[in-house]
């Protein structure tokens, strides 16, 4: 039998859409579990965690808006709970036709004198909000009389806490339907909804939270399969994916050989803050093949790179190798793009044509996207990394419909192309060509600065390299493509995003500028690895 945080582990992972979440329920219930005891579990749960959010005595009045379906249900309960607990309760339903569970939730708590007001306005004066007007079975756009209401609590002060999802939101797209509540916080029950791991969905989720209804997972994996294509990234997740330990009797080149490519005059910081992402990676051995007139200012500050003097344009922009230099099988990865500019081109078909595996960013990418995204990629037998924040994106993809949905235009680019895409921005969605994606959950916009996305490019070449590197050198192709997964990919997402996190926290969000970020990426991972230790420690 599975540890309770074994299987806890695995349902922080698994991402659901209404429809699968649907699904579960109905197993649940078909399988003898009354639809009433489960909304009593989930409301206690609720309860018990509100009341430790907020504790008495203030806040002391909560107000509670209830909807029709079972998302106003399990309002009432919370409502009924916390009403025993001694908060003073109050409650605005702004529908008359209820489910009948709901409706007889509410027939208890007026008997119990819980006040319900038809009108919002008498919830003003409380001091906390929970929002039970609907989750996922939402499925229309709102209108009168919930859409005015939702724009009137919206302008309120008090923190509002969602229930399972902040009204208003597409449970899947994360799109708002006309309106929606801004939550402070949200207590997503049961299984993660896709829409809140969604970007557009961030301004209204606030900070997020998973409770835990204990659904049998053989239920959920029914449902979702047994290794689901889609998944949250997990601290668990990454740590475990990450190039931790290193065999005793390893040496340099068996830990990678990373050959970076970026950097100009204009953009000499490309080349620096992409070499010390790579250099916090572990890699083995880094070369950086930048201008020749940056030499000097990389190995100030990078003295264990090999720097490859490229000659330059009267720009200060590389546009060949040195005559000298050759592509060879030496180099494990290659992640090149960063403040290289448009006249890289030249350089950058050479690698695209090459058998080595790579990492492609910034002007990398838009040089790719220049010569023809998908035929380009499709020629190429190597693994690859598009690393694209959204404009490149629709420079690489011009037909997609990354508007729509950031997760499936993901997933249709990286099937069209064969490569690995991670969309860059709030919420880090990656894919492969068969469809395993990974959202990375947390992050901050302190990384929102020019810059933050070198070092994840260089951090990345780092991983890739050195999983290279284990492979024997006969590998095939198809071998050394599926040995970079969406996982590992994840992982580096996700150990940037902390480093960000952690240096927001020491500096501020105003404090975290991309070298700054390169000095957080070691103290994270030490962070996170402990937090990990810990937890199994005292488990
Ligand atoms: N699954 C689980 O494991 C568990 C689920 N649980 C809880 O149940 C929630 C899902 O409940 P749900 O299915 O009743 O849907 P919910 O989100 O309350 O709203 C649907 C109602 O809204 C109505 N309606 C729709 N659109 C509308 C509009 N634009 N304007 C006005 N009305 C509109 C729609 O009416 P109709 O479409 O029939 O007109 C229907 O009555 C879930 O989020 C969680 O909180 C837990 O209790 C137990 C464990
Ligand atoms: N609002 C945000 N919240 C969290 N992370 C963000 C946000 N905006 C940007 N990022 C992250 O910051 C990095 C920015 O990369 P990029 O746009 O390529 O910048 P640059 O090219 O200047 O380095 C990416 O890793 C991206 O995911
Ligand atoms: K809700």
């Amino acid at each position: 039998m599975i540890s309770p945080q074994d299987r806890l582990e695995q349902i922080q992972r698994i991402i659901v859409t209404a429809e699968q979440m649907r699904s579960i329920e109905s197993r649940v219930f078909a399988a003898g579990m009354p639809i009433a005891a489960l909304m009593e579990k989930v409301a206690s749960k609720l309860a018990h965690r509100i009341a430790a959010l907020y504790p008495l005595p203030n806040p002391r009045r909560v107000g509670i808006l209830v909807g029709p379906g079972h998302n106003g249900g399990d309002a009432l309960v919370v409502a009924r709970e916390l009403h025993f607990k001694g908060y003073e309760v109050m409650l605005c339903c702004p529908v008359s036709k209820l489910k009948e569970l709901t409706e007889g939730h509410l027939r208890y708590a007026t008997s119990l004198e819980i006040p319900c007001h038809p009108q919002i306005e008498s919830l003003q004066t409380c001091d906390l909000l929970i929002d039970g007007l609907f989750g996922f079975g939402l499925e229309r756009s709102l209108t009168d009389p919930i859409a005015p209401l939702i724009e009137q609590v919206n302008h309120w002060h008090q923190p509002i806490l969602s229930i399972d999802l902040p009204s208003g939101l597409h449970t899947d797209t994360g799109k708002v339907l006309g309106v929606a509540i801004r939550a402070t916080q949200t207590l997503c029950l049961g299984l993660w909804k896709l829409g809140l791991l969604q970007e557009e969905a961030l301004e209204h989720v606030g900070s997020a939270e998973l409770i835990d209804l204990d659904l049998p997972l053989t239920d959920v994996l029914a449902v979702v399969g047994d290794s689901p294509l889609v998944q949250r990234g997990t601290a668990q997740a990454a740590i475990a994916t990450l190039p931790l330990s290193r065999p005793p009797t390893t040496h340099k080149y068996k830990m990678g050989h990373l050959l970076l490519v970026c950097g100009s005059r204009r953009y000499a910081g490309g080349a620096l803050l992409t070499g010390l992402g790579a250099r916090a990676s572990g890699v083995g051995m880094l070369s950086i093949a930048a201008p020749e007139s940056l030499k000097p200012a990389l190995s100030a500050q990078l003295p264990e790179a090999l720097i490859i003097d490229c000659p330059e344009t009267p720009e200060g922009a590389i546009t060949a190798f040195p005559s000298s230099f050759s592509l060879d099988s030496s180099f494990d990865a290659i992640a090149c793009g960063p403040g290289l500019t448009s006249d890289a081109t030249a350089i950058v078909e050479q690698i695209l044509a090459s058998q080595c595996p790579l990492v492609l960013d910034a002007d990398g990418l838009n040089i790719l996207a220049q010569q023809g995204t998908i035929p380009t990629l499709q020629n190429r037998q190597a693994p690859t990394i598009l690393t694209p924040h959204l404009g490149e994106f629709k420079r690489l993809f011009p037909d997609s419909t990354v508007t729509e949905c950031r997760v499936t235009a993901v997933q249709r680019a990286a099937q069209q192309t064969g490569a690995i895409v991670l969309l860059k921005g709030a919420r880090v969605a990656i894919a492969d060509a068969q469809g395993n994606t990974r959202i990375n959950p947390e992050s901050t916009p302190a990384l929102a600065r020019g810059g933050s996305g070198d070092v994840l490019t260089g951090l990345m070449g780092g991983l890739v390299a050195q999983a290279i590197a284990k492979l024997p050198k006969e590998t095939s192709e198809d071998l050394r493509t599926s040995s970079i997964s969406v996982d590992l990919i994840q992982s580096g997402a996700w150990w940037h995003a902390q480093a960000g996190i952690l240096a927001a926290q020491e500096r501020t969000e105003l404090g975290v500028d991309a070298y700054t970020l390169t000095q957080f990426l070691i103290p994270a991972l030490r962070q996170q690895v402990d937090a990990a230790d810990s937890k199994t420690f005292s488990n």
